[in-house]
């Protein structure tokens, strides 16, 4: 902090003065907001030309694989950088040991080949964790009501490949094992998948505001239980920082802090700390606050979202997985 000059106090100084014109205030912005810090998360159903709303994210719809392909490509040409690829799976592709997860046929797969081939600049992040494709519901696998780590392990291991020999370009353990992403990076290196990013979950809470998201991939109904031996607790930050610093020693690019608003601390103390490309997750619970009041007519969305968003920058984010990103790239473009 540099000293206050004498006589800088008030009248001399008017903090006003910069805020008094539209173009002073845009001199001294300190926090600019663009497309390129956008990930648009998406929901994958099977079927063909249908879609379908989730009624509790007012505005985000479930695509099958050639709808999504015109969604994506909206996102495209709107500038948005990256999605985020989620499958909706159906009681057929659950089991006790998640098999479908690692099929090269699976929904995640088949729509990760499909938009490579229509997009192919456009990034596509793979979610990588068991949920969508465990009967419990649970990101691991289960043994006696425990959630195992090792043997999750190497099945994160096959999906993770999965997903890259199908072409995605991030892969994005979601899970919270211990482990994973060393064990993960050290596969897709051995299999010539070299450049395939690894972006880690590294902090992610067992937080409440996942419910609307469990809704959307039909997992919800399924969950027994809570996720709090392997998510975070809501109560700790220093251990965020022990998370993501073992996650970019096993190899990760990027690392991600989820929920997001509630998180925000977490995400400045991650970014002074390492210095890494840091994500952030506006989560489905968030989302469905901000439409839910926005609906209401208790606050304006437009203006809303771009002070989340600005939120997010400030706080040190450099790119937000939120479902509001087709709505604030327009919102950019004026
Ligand atoms: N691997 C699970 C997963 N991947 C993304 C989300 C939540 C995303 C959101 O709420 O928008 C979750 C929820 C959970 O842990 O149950
Ligand atoms: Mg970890």
């Amino acid at each position: 902090m540099t000293k206050p000059l004498p006589h800088a106090a008030f009248p001399r100084t008017r903090m006003r003065r910069n805020r008094a014109d539209g173009w002073t205030r845009r001199l001294v912005a300190e926090t600019t907001l663009s497309v390129d810090d956008l990930i648009w998360p998406v929901f994958v159903i099977e079927g063909q030309n249908r879609r379908e709303a989730v009624a509790s994210m007012p505005g985000v719809e479930r695509f099958t694989i050639d709808l999504l392909v015109d969604a994506v490509g909206e996102a495209n040409n709107l500038g948005i950088p990256c999605v985020a690829l989620f499958p909706v799976v159906g009681s057929d592709g659950k089991s006790e040991d998640a098999a479908a997860a690692w099929d090269p046929e699976n929904l995640m797969n088949r729509a990760i080949r499909a938009l490579k081939a229509a997009i192919p600049d456009m990034g596509i992040l793979g979610d990588v964790a068991l949920d969508p494709y465990t009967t419990h519901g649970h990101d691991g696998l289960m043994r006696d009501g425990r959630i195992l780590n090792d043997e999750t392990v190497e099945v994160l291991i096959r999906q993770a490949l999965s997903q890259a020999e199908a072409g995605v370009d991030i892969v994005a353990p979601s899970d919270m094992m211990d482990g994973r992403i060393a064990a993960i990076r050290d596969a897709l290196d051995g299999s010539g998948h070299q450049l395939a990013r690894i972006c880690s979950y590294a902090a992610k809470y067992a937080s409440a505001f996942y419910s609307p998201f469990r809704d959307a991939v039909n997992s919800g109904g399924f969950l027994k239980g809570d996720k709090r031996t392997y998510q975070m607790d809501p109560a700790n930050g220093d251990e965020a920082l022990r998370e993501v610093a073992l996650d970019l020693q096993e190899g990760a690019d990027m690392v991600m802090v989820k929920p997001g608003l509630p998180y925000l601390d977490i995400i400045r103390r991650v970014k002074d700390g390492f210095s890494v490309p840091t994500f952030a997750y506006h989560v489905s619970g968030e989302y469905a606050m901000l439409r839910a009041a926005a609906l209401n007519g208790w606050l304006d969305y437009d203006k809303a979202v771009i002070e989340l968003m600005t939120a997010f920058k400030r706080a040190g984010t450099d790119a937000v997985l939120t479902y509001t990103a087709k709505d604030v790239a327009r919102l950019l473009r004026g």
